[in-house]
């Protein structure tokens, strides 16, 4: 698992390390971090291969000069393009002028044939105490390093990205790889600009600072491992988690097929499917259990409902009805529409573990009056409110529960982006849910195992939501 902090807590994180190694040591291992990534992304002879460093007023910047000082040392050709030369890290520029770097102030011609010629681009620009929209003449550089053919490395974060929400306000540093000292600030989690991740300590230690909490997790294949072991000799269809699903209808009789693959595919437990789609629910699943109502489908550990319901009277009596049950219920597609237009039916579930998985749209219907711009706080506040754990969909997926847990997700393409993903991506989840995991957490491995399923099915060849199934299961060793 990653944890994630604010940037408030790194700067506590990095003051204990600041007072026992100091910041000169600090920033060293900073540099040597970074070079380190460089060589790595320019694979064969090094002498000569062109570097731009781009290096702003703080010791973001410092560090940026300290690594091309490094990569000098290497036989490296290194430029570093200063954005306030009055203001920059004296003695890392010293040092870096010591190794024969050359220097430029950025509005100095040829600033950017450098930059487009360049084999490898390191941002220095802001780090940790930047406030984004980037000001003239960062936001020029971003955007002249954006369009070169050069391998971007990032110093800490992208600059132009908000280290606290991973909000973008403008032009924002696209890096390859971004290489973050002590630990991931949260933001990194959020913004697609990052690249590869790589946290290098330098030294400092979370839990050396006392008081400091995660802020925001993402999950990676060892906590799946964790959370859903195989099923053992002891375990039948009830322990493997029941899963009841309340989807499709005449107008859309493939959500039901797709969600409910999602969740036969997902655990070894036992799906029902209660509505009007059964014979085609059957026809593709033989291993499910069908009734016309979910009354008179029997015990289930939860309930998934919405996708492809439609939005008349009988979804809505079938709404009111899993809603009124004491099991987790996960809300999706048309029921949240209805869930919009009837806020009483969430306050009457209070208490009882429910599951909002709205993408933009849906959201907006739901919480008007909270700003999307910042989706990992609108989220969060969406959560609080309803007292439903809520998975926001989009192309880093963010999970809030009511007691303000929040994971991020990582794993997933943008070839998710499909009719009937999310439909499926219900059934992943509700089958977890099923199996008892806490609302938070089916909720994250779902959106884990759907996200890594979109991967493999891209790098098959394959498209369209039913790919997905095939790709639920765990990875062949
Ligand atoms: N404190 C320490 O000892 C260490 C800090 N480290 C580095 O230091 C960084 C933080 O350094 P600083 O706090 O000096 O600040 P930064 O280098 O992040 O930012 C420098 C300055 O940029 C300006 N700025 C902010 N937003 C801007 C925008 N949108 N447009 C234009 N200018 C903007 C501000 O004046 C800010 O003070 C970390 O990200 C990391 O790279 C590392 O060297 C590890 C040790
Ligand atoms: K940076």
């Amino acid at each position: 698992m990653i944890h994630a902090y604010t940037a408030e807590s790194i700067r506590s994180i990095e003051q204990v390390s600041l007072d026992r190694d100091g910041q000169a040591t600090l920033m060293r291992r900073a540099a040597a971090a970074v070079a380190e990534q460089v060589l790595v992304a320019l694979p064969g002879p090094l002498p000569g291969r062109r570097v731009v460093v781009l290096v702003g007023p703080g010791n973001n910047g410092g560090d940026a000069l300290l690594a091309g000082a490094l990569l000098r040392r290497r036989g490296l050709a290194v430029t570093a393009v200063l954005t306030a030369p009055d203001r920059t890290h004296a003695v890392a520029l010293a040092e870096f002028r010591r190794r024969a770097g050359r220097v430029l102030a950025a509005d100095s011609r040829g600033v950017a044939g450098l930059i487009s010629g360049a084999d490898a681009i390191v941002d220095g620009l802001v780090g940790l105490s930047a406030r984004p929209p980037l000001r003239s003449p960062m936001d020029a550089l971003v955007t002249a390093a954006n369009e070169s053919a050069a391998v971007r490395v990032a110093v800490d974060l992208p600059s132009g990205v908000d280290p606290a929400t991973g909000t973008v306000d403008g032009p924002v540093f696209a890096a390859d790889v971004t290489v973050t000292f002590g630990a991931v600030k949260t933001g990194l989690l959020v913004t697609d600009a990052a690249g590869q991740l790589i946290c290098d300590p330098i030294g400092m230690d979370p839990a050396d600072a006392p008081g400091v909490g995660v802020d925001a997790v993402a999950l990676t294949e060892g906590d799946l491992d964790r959370w859903l072991p195989g099923p053992g000799t002891t375990d039948d269809k009830y322990s493997g988690g029941l899963v009841g699903i309340v989807a499709g209808s005449p107008g859309y009789p493939g959500a039901a097929v797709l969600c409910t693959g999602g969740a036969v595919r997902t655990r070894p437990g036992m799906v029902r499917y209660a509505g009007a789609q059964g014979g085609a629910v059957l026809a593709r699943w033989p291993e499910v259990v069908a009734s016309e109502t979910p009354d008179g489908a029997g015990r289930v550990q939860a309930w998934v409902v919405g996708p492809g319901l439609g939005t008349d009277d009988r979804a809505m009596e079938l709404l009111r009805f899993v809603l009124g049950e004491d099991v987790p219920v996960l809300v999706d597609a048309d029921a949240l529409t209805l869930l919009a237009q009837h806020p009483d039916l969430l306050a009457g579930r209070a208490g009882r573990p429910t599951v909002l998985t709205p993408h933009e749209r849906e959201f907006a219907r739901i919480f008007p009056e909270i700003d999307l711009a910042d989706r990992l706080r609108a989220a969060r506040s969406a959560a609080a409110t309803s007292g439903a754990t809520v998975l926001l969909k989009g192309h880093r997926t963010v999970v809030a529960a009511p007691d303000g847990t929040t994971a991020v997700n990582r794993s997933g393409s943008s070839w998710l982006a499909s009719a009937g993903s999310g439909d499926v991506l219900s059934g992943v989840i509700g089958s977890l849910l099923a199996t008892g995991l806490e609302p938070w957490q089916a909720a994250a491995a779902g959106a884990f195992l759907h996200g890594r399923a979109g991967e493999r099915a891209q790098a098959a060849g394959l498209a369209g939501a039913s790919a997905l199934w095939d790709f639920l299961g765990r990875p062949a060793a």
